[in-house]
């Protein structure tokens, strides 16, 4: 018997509406008939919807339509849903039509099931399925049409929404004037930029996508060979990863990395980012911290060379000691709690040739240096992990344009020519030509510490691969994967409020990740 077929390499794609409308133009273009897709389409939505609502006694279904094709995809679902039994309510507040969504009107009236202009009649049903507006959305929802949408959400009932919540942008994922707070959304196709905007997230519920066949050289036509946006997924976060290890490999093979953090004031800071460099498998770790809180580093941390440092009067590190070399270093990892007073400390680190990852007070150092001339002269490779208030600090001339962080990060990396990982709930990572995100994470990891442990793990993960020249980019979408696979398994196990990040760390060395990546290591 056949099943239908699993596409998991579609998941990674994600597109803007301007290339949603291309790619769909190439198949009809083709000869694939527009009612033809929208029939198919909706079926598979249809299929969906009924897959969510089977578990609760539903008999009442509301259905609000829009003038577009997103409306027209709502009646051909409310047709199908009527033929199965249920008693179908359908909305329409427009008068205007699109051509085709106008003919599955015509027919569904024709059916006896009257079609009603005011969302009021909406109220008794026990679920809403949104067909008003999809990637057609342009302009803001105002008057009685947002006075709709809000009754509709204050009624606190499941919404199912088709391709996006109504009222959301597809690129920005801002909201135009008011949107749906949809339960559920089917994202049709391909992934859309407005699921992986943290501004849109409040209003997407649970997300799905609905595969409709298109075939994948319509996809490469259009975004080409490297998409400017991709989502990360399982099996590209794993594939680069430094496994298996070469049987006859020693330490210095599997990376030599630097981090230099901490400060009085500040231990945890240090600790944590050793305790994520950790869980990398990294080969040699070094930790500069100031003199005065080696001894903690070390206890915490055996496996590692405590470098202890000279340090200012407010207990910051001042200098390294004399006669170190930042040359020996595959990669450093400078910033979690440094303070603002190590800034010479910062611009000695900034001037060397090495890859180095800059975090926290590293970054807020940068600010003041002129940080786009700063990083475009480093002769070697630079990511920055900034999350939105230091961003805005480093690139105040994007700061007005924050809300879309895919935009910003994308606009961060080309101006500075470095890495750019704009932390927040969907980690966006700016590469020269490609922007990944982050889909799957936790708002557990929303407390202080667990960045530091990113730059950990980052730092370790870098300086392994540093040698075998994978491509730095793809090593920081593993591990931004892997940090928030770690949350997302402490938060199952322990709650959102039970992840602190000591115990994230813990859990970067736990099943089911880790035996998800051994299955590449040596029988
Ligand atoms: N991609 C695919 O392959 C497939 C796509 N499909 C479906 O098509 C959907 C896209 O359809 P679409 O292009 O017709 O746009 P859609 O979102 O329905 O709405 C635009 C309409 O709304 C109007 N309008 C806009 N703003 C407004 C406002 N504030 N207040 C009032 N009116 C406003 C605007 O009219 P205007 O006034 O600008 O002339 C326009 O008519 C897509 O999301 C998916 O569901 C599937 O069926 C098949 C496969
Ligand atoms: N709502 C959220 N959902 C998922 N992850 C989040 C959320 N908020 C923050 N994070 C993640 O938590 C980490 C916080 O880092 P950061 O702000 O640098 O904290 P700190 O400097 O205290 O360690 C980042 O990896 C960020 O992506
Ligand atoms: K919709």
């Amino acid at each position: 018997m056949f099943t239908r077929q699993n596409r998991t390499e579609i998941q990674h794609f994600v597109v803007t509406a301007k290339q949603m409308q291309a790619i769909e133009s190439r198949i009809f273009d083709a000869g694939m008939p527009v009612a033809a897709l929208m029939e198919k389409v909706a079926g598979r939505i249809t299929e969906g919807i009924l897959s969510k609502i089977k578990s609760i006694s539903v008999t009442s279904i509301g259905v609000l339509v829009g003038p577009g094709h997103n409306g027209g995809d709502a009646l051909v679902v409310a047709r199908e849903l009527h033929f199965l039994g249920y008693s179908v309510v359908i909305c329409c507040p427009f008068s205007k039509q699109k051509e085709l969504t106008q003919s599955h009107f015509k027919y569904i009236t024709s059916l006896g099931i009257s079609i009603n202009k005011n969302m009021e009649s909406l109220q008794h049903c026990e679920v809403i399925i949104d067909g008003m507006f999809g990637f057609g959305l342009e302009r803001p929802i105002t008057d009685e049409l947002a006075e709709g949408v809000n009754q509709i959400n204050a009624g606190n009932k499941q919404i199912l929404s088709i391709d996006l919540p109504s009222g959301i942008h597809t690129d920005t994922g801002e909201v135009l004037g008011t949107a749906i707070h949809a339960t559920y959304t089917f994202c049709l196709g391909l992934w859309k930029l407005a699921f992986l905007q943290d501004s849109a997230l409040d209003y997407l519920g649970e997300v799905e996508l609905i595969d409709f066949d298109i075939p994948l050289a319509d996809i490469e036509a259009i975004l080409g060979q490297t998409p400017e946006f991709r989502r990360i997924t399982p099996e590209n976060a794993m594939a680069d990863l430094p496994l298996p290890r070469p049987l006859a490999t020693h330490k210095y093979k599997n990376g030599n990395l630097l981090i230099v953090a901490g400060s009085h004031r500040y231990t945890g800071a240090a600790i944590l980012a050793g305790l994520g460099a950790r869980a990398s498998g990294v080969g040699m770790l070094s930790i500069a911290v100031p003199n005065s809180i080696k001894p903690l580093l070390s206890t915490q941390l055996p496996e590692a060379l405590i470098i202890g440092c000279p340090e200012t009067e407010d207990g910051a590190i001042l200098d390294f000691p004399s006669n170190f070399s930042l040359d020996q270093f595959d990669a450093i990892a400078c910033g979690p709690g440094l303070t603002q007073s190590a800034t010479t400390l910062v611009q000695l680190i900034l001037e060397c040739n090495r890859p180095l990852i800059l975090d926290a007070d590293g970054l807020n150092i940068l600010a003041q240096l002129n940080p786009i001339l700063t990083l475009s002269q480093r002769q070697a490779a630079t990511i920055i992990t900034p999350h939105p208030g230091e961003f805005k600090r480093l690139f105040p001339e994007l700061a007005e344009e924050l809300s879309n962080h895919v935009f910003v990060t994308q606009k961060a990396a080309q101006q500075s020519q470095s890495i750019v990982v704009l932390k927040g709930a969907k980690v966006c990572i700016g590469t020269a030509n490609t922007v990944w995100i982050n889909p799957e994470s936790t708002p557990a990891l929303a407390r202080g510490g667990s960045g530091d442990v990113l730059t950990g793990l980052l730092g370790g993960l870098l300086a392994a691969v540093v040698l075998n020249q994978t491509p730095i980019d793809a090593i920081v979408k593993t591990a931004v994967w892997w940090h928030a696979q770690a949350g997302i398994q402490a938060a199952k196990d322990k709650t959102e409020l039970g992840v602190d990040a000591l115990t994230l760390t813990q859990y970067l060395n736990l099943n089911p990740i880790q035996s998800r990546f051994l299955n590449k290591s040596h029988p």
